[in-house]
């Protein structure tokens, strides 16, 4: 369960991103996160995994107080979070299969449960034939689901997904949606900020819409809201 209390955030420069948020997210939601450019969905959703720490209020995750973790214990917590973003973020140089395993390897897995977790999750994304290419031998919509793959490698109890298909065609927009839909049947909570009327409108889950750093919305089965 993530829970937020009077939620306050203002960057260093002193633009004020967060403006008193309140909100819980039950364990296995579908929400997504909506609002113009700058309202602050990508702080919200970084305040989850402690990317960033609030100046006031409380944020709980799975029972933990993010804003009270020590820096020793933020990289075990990060571990029940994956994070999947609209540029995919792949490095470059390694396959998908090292990209992947990448995640487990930082963990002190044995090779033989690296290998046998990392096809696993390749076949829940559809690229088990592509384990040995890199990231520029693939398509938009491949990158992201090797990403999403890598995200959910360690077994998160939550995926947050800032814009996943942001840069993606409408055909592999519904392949990336019907991927997390599937994460999401399987007991994980999906965070998702997106700028997708479409498919806010037509995959209906819960909707909580920012402006200016607070929530003016939040329906369950929601609709998008905003003309584009
Ligand atoms: N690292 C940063 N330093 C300073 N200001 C920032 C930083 N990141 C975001 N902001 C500012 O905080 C506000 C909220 O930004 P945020 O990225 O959370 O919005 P957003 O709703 O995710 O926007 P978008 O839809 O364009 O991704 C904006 O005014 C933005 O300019």
């Amino acid at each position: 369960m993530i829970e937020m209390q009077d939620v306050f955030m203002t960057y260093p420069n002193g633009v004020v991103a967060l403006n008193g948020i309140s909100v819980k997210i039950e364990q296995g939601e579908f929400v997504y996160i909506v609002g113009h450019s700058g309202a602050g969905k990508s702080t919200f959703t970084k305040l989850m995994f402690r990317e960033e720490v609030p100046m006031k209020g409380t944020i709980t995750v799975n029972n933990k107080d993010v804003s009270k973790l020590k820096w020793k214990d933020v990289p075990y917590f990060r571990r029940s979070i994956g994070v999947v973003y609209q540029d995919f973020r792949l490095l470059p140089k390694l396959t998908v299969y090292e990209n992947i395993a990448f995640a487990l390897e930082v963990i002190e897995e044995s090779p033989k449960n690296i290998r046998a977790r990392v096809m696993k999750v390749l076949d829940q994304v559809g690229l088990k034939n592509k384990a040995r290419f890199i990231p520029d031998e693939l398509s938009g919509g491949e990158q992201q689901r090797v990403a999403i793959a890598r995200a959910i490698v360690n077994r998160p109890s939550i995926l947050i997904a800032d814009e996943p298909t942001g840069n993606l065609d409408p055909d592999t927009s519904w392949e990336i949606m019907r991927i997390l839909e599937e994460i999401n049947a399987s007991g994980t909570t999906i965070i998702m900020a997106t700028h997708s009327k479409e498919i806010v409108d037509t995959v209906r889950k819960r909707v909580i819409a920012m402006e200016d750093g607070t929530i003016v919305r939040d329906e369950h089965r929601g609709e998008y809201g905003y003309e584009v």
